[in-house]
């Protein structure tokens, strides 16, 4: 048995001496064109080709379509032959998707005529000891078919690849919520720069209280948007539009973000200015999103100091100068973000936002009057939605979903009550929610936010005679101020004349002495 391996163990040390011996005398000349016919003896040996699909391209920046269509293609295709799988929930976090894992081969058919689908991992060039697997690790998938198929293959069966793994993402997609990861997290284990959840939120317009006509101005807006892919190209347009929600807090903005996303099947991604860095990064961050999305900018007048940014910084005051913490924040606020207002601008609507398409980008602030009007210019903000207190036509939406009221006799004094005072639908909700499982909910309900309108009604009217008060006593401290000043000036000017009268006078009086009368 020793002697049988003995031979063919010999035979290959003496091999592979050979090889470097050749590889360490020969001129490289000669190697290469070694190297070069040997590689055309081996093609004409082995009669197949291969194609290699990279996950990501050389510059990184965004994970390759073709990649991630195969990886769909192949969930689909070869998870049944496949050993090795990889499984993933998708779909309302209730189906399970099969992948092939790293270093899985599988065959498929096509026309009839067999190929050949592997998973690779390139290993990373530098040797860490790590969980996670390192920043240089490369996946792709390469495939293998006999040349004399090669028309087929690269036209064709690539195209029904393509055109299947899109379709099954389609049908597979979850909806996602993004939130951006901070830069320095953006290398390494996956190198994302995206961190995502499912969205499952349960807005929608029907439950969503506004004005009727205002609501269907806004459902009609998104879907003749969505429908719009060859009108947007024949007038030359970038298929995007801008959304800037504005009101106050509690009145629905994130409500009706959530409620967009459901209804057009988009997913979100929630852009946290204040942990971009710079205008590279936003850049960065814009073209690895997805089509189908919205991009939200929450409360955007707190994000970046997008009023600013033009003026000259202002100068900071002594008594900023004095406290600490102030002083902290301010050096703190300067080194965190140099996303500035044209970055941003550039981003909604530059070169750079032409990346992607069917997108909707959203601002929503609470105080509209501080934004740069560049920022929210028709064409980038295209559609601004005032969303207001509570109406009573958004509290008849809120009684429908709460209490499962159409009509009820305490809904007059409702009415009344919110023409004269200022409820956010946020409020008004939380009244309709029912506290006890005994009783009548709908009237104890009712009669809790009746009592609440009331409150509110009370504290309003206080604090505006309050107000009224407070400018009275202003206007009287102004109006005695500018009098006192007046009443100054006045005998100032007295003193004045009757100190030039006693001048002439004296004058008189010298002239007199001097006898030159
Ligand atoms: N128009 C509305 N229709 C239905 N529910 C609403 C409406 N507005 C507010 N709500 C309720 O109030 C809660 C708060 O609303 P939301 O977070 O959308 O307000 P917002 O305008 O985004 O406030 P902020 O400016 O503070 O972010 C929601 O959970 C929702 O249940
Ligand atoms: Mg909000």
């Amino acid at each position: 048995m020793g002697e049988m391996w003995a031979k063919p163990g010999s035979l290959v040390a003496g091999a592979m001496f050979l090889w470097v011996m050749f590889q360490q005398y020969t001129p490289h000349q000669f190697r290469s064109y070694i190297e070069k016919y040997s590689q055309k003896l081996v093609s004409f040996v082995y009669p197949y080709i291969q194609i290699t699909f990279q996950e990501f391209s050389e510059d990184r920046f965004k994970r390759s379509e073709a990649y991630v269509a195969i990886e769909n293609y192949l969930s689909v295709n070869a998870s049944t032959r496949a050993k090795r799988l990889k499984a993933d929930v998708i779909k309302d976090s209730q189906s399970l998707v099969l992948s092939m894992d790293d270093r899985e081969e599988v065959t498929d058919e096509f026309k009839g005529v067999k190929l050949w689908w592997a998973s690779h991992k390139n290993p990373p060039k530098t040797q860490t000891f790590s969980f996670y697997p390192a920043a240089d690790e490369k996946r792709f998938y390469k495939l293998t078919f006999h040349k004399n198929h090669r028309e087929m293959f690269v036209g064709s069966y690539l195209n029904h690849v393509m055109k299947e793994g899109k379709a099954i993402e389609v049908r597979n997609r979850q909806r996602k919520l993004y939130t951006n990861n901070p830069s320095d997290k953006w290398h390494g284990y996956r190198r994302t720069l995206w961190s995502h959840v499912a969205f499952e939120h349960p807005a929608r317009f029907e439950t969503l209280a506004m004005e009727p006509k205002k609501k269907e101005e806004i459902v009609n807006d998104l879907t003749i948007f969505s429908r719009r892919k060859e009108y947007y190209s024949k007038i030359g347009k970038a298929w995007k539009r801008g959304y800037l929600l504005y009101g106050p807090p509690g009145t629905g903005k994130s409500t009706m973000i959530a409620a967009m996303a459901n209804l057009l099947d988009y997913d979100i991604y929630d852009l946290e200015l204040t942990s971009v860095k710079s205008n590279t990064e936003l850049r960065m961050l814009l073209i690895e999103t997805r089509n189908k999305s919205i991009i939200v900018i929450e409360d955007i007048d707190c994000s970046l100091d997008l009023t600013g940014q033009r003026k000259k910084k202002k100068e900071t005051n002594e008594e900023e100068k004095k406290d600490p913490i102030r002083k902290m924040e301010k050096e703190g606020e300067s080194k965190e973000s140099k996303v500035t207002l044209s970055g941003l601008l550039n981003v909604i609507d530059g070169l750079w936002s032409t990346c992607g398409e069917e997108r909707l980008i959203i601002f929503t602030t609470n105080y509209v009057e501080k934004l740069d009007p560049a920022l929210i210019r028709r064409g980038r903000m295209d559609k601004h939605i005032e969303l207001s207190y509570c109406c009573f036509e958004a509290f008849k939406v809120l009684a429908k979903n709460y209490l499962d009221l159409d009509s009820h006799h305490l809904f007059a004094s409702i009415r009344r009550l919110l023409e004269e005072t200022n409820m956010t639908p946020a409020d008004v909700a939380e009244n309709l929610m029912p506290k006890s499982v005994t009783g009548d909910p709908g009237t104890t309900c009712l009669e809790s936010l009746i009592q609440a309108l009331e409150t509110a009604k009370e504290e309003a009217r206080v604090k505006a005679e309050k107000e009224a008060k407070e400018k009275e006593e202003e206007e009287e401290r102004l109006k005695g101020e500018k009098e006192g000043k007046e009443k100054e000036a006045t005998a100032g000017e007295v003193k004045e004349k009757e100190a030039s009268g006693e001048k002439e006078k004296q004058n008189g009086v010298a002239v007199k002495e001097n006898g030159v009368v």
